[in-house]
């Protein structure tokens, strides 16, 4: 659905995008996550021609973004819808009013527009506030009013920037779940920018990681999360820990292993001592997952190769010195 190629950007002489490639694929939710100032947005603004690229390729739907003429643009941006940190909505406006907004612009009906309007405040539960003014409304409450705005046209994509960043815990919660649903229920393709963490494990299926204009990573969340990536360990900023002597070895624990018992049995089984150097558990969406590092010595690193082989369990050996 969107395909980005090797984009270099530039402001003056600073490049701010470096040869950036992520591919999403229609219907799936898709997180870019990093810092602040990692390029997240920047990459998002080049999706929806918000922003220039000076070099390389940005694809949505078939449609090369930088090649669109000003016509082409208006009609493309129909099927980008986009919600911000701050809601952007109109003060002065009523709810109905800034949902409308859109299709006011694109000359619809007053039918047509008290129609999807009011289908929409349904959607995101807010029917009976079609009347207020967003300052009578909590800041869950008006992001559900921009969801609602971005979705007026019929957009093919849903593009987030940091739309929960404003946010308590339980209202980013209720958000995503919101988002979650209409990604189900329309089909709409969802690119989630976020610097949270907790955002990223609620919702994306595939992520990317970036940093100072690069991406780092891409992959399946619970695949990267379940390996503890480099990328992962770089964003999260905890180094790797291994123990400088000896083999380490990763071992990957999927939700219905129980990591106790294997160490316990190997131990037992071969003979042997293992130090237990790094645990982690991730709650991730309704599972927890487990990664765990290991140091055996180097002699005994076959015996438990062999181990956990024979009982399908994923291994990763990692360098000394990472
Ligand atoms: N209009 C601009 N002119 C010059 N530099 C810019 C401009 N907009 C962004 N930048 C720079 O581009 C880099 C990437 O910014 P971007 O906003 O994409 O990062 P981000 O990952 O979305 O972070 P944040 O969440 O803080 O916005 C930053 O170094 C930023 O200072």
């Amino acid at each position: 659905m969107i395909s980005i190629n090797n984009v270099n950007k530039y402001y003056g002489e600073k490049q701010v995008l470096k040869d950036v490639s992520i591919d999403i694929r229609e219907g799936e939710i898709f997180g870019i996550i990093g810092h602040s100032g990692a390029g997240k947005s920047t990459i998002l603004r080049c999706m929806n021609g918000l922003e220039p690229y000076q070099e390389g390729s940005v694809k949505v739907d078939g449609k090369e973004v930088k090649e669109l003429n000003e016509k082409e643009m208006r009609e493309f941006r129909k099927n980008l819808g986009m919600i911000f940190q701050h809601f952007s909505l109109l003060e002065r406006k009523t709810v109905f009013d800034n949902v409308a907004l859109p299709m006011e612009c694109f000359g619809y009906s007053k039918e047509e527009i008290k129609t999807r309007v009011e289908e929409l405040l349904d959607l995101v539960g807010l029917k009976d506030r079609k009347n207020d003014k967003p300052r009578n409304l909590s800041g869950g409450q008006k992001q559900r009013v921009a969801i609602a705005r971005a979705l007026t046209l019929n957009p093919k994509v849903l593009l987030c920037d940091e739309a929960t960043s404003a946010l308590d815990p339980n209202t980013t919660k209720s958000i995503l779940s919101l988002i979650e649903d209409i990604n189900k229920k329309m089909g709409i393709t969802v690119v989630v920018v976020t610097h949270q963490m907790e955002v990223i494990k609620q919702i994306c299926e595939r992520i990317a990681i970036m940093e100072n204009g690069e991406v780092l990573e891409i992959g399946e969340t619970e695949e990267i999360f379940l390996k503890n990536t480099k990328g992962l360990r770089k964003l999260i900023g905890e180094e790797s820990i291994v123990l400088p002597e000896g083999t380490n070895i990763k071992i990957l624990f999927p939700k219905d292993i129980s990591n106790d018992a294997i160490i316990t049995t190997m131990a037992r089984e071969l003979d042997i001592d293992v130090s237990i150097v790094f645990g982690k558990l991730e709650k991730f969406r309704d599972d927890v997952l487990g990664s765990l590092i290991i140091n055996v010595t180097d002699e005994s690193g076959d015996a438990v190769r062999k181990f956990l082989d024979s009982k399908d369990i994923r291994w990763e050996e990692m360098s000394n010195v990472n």
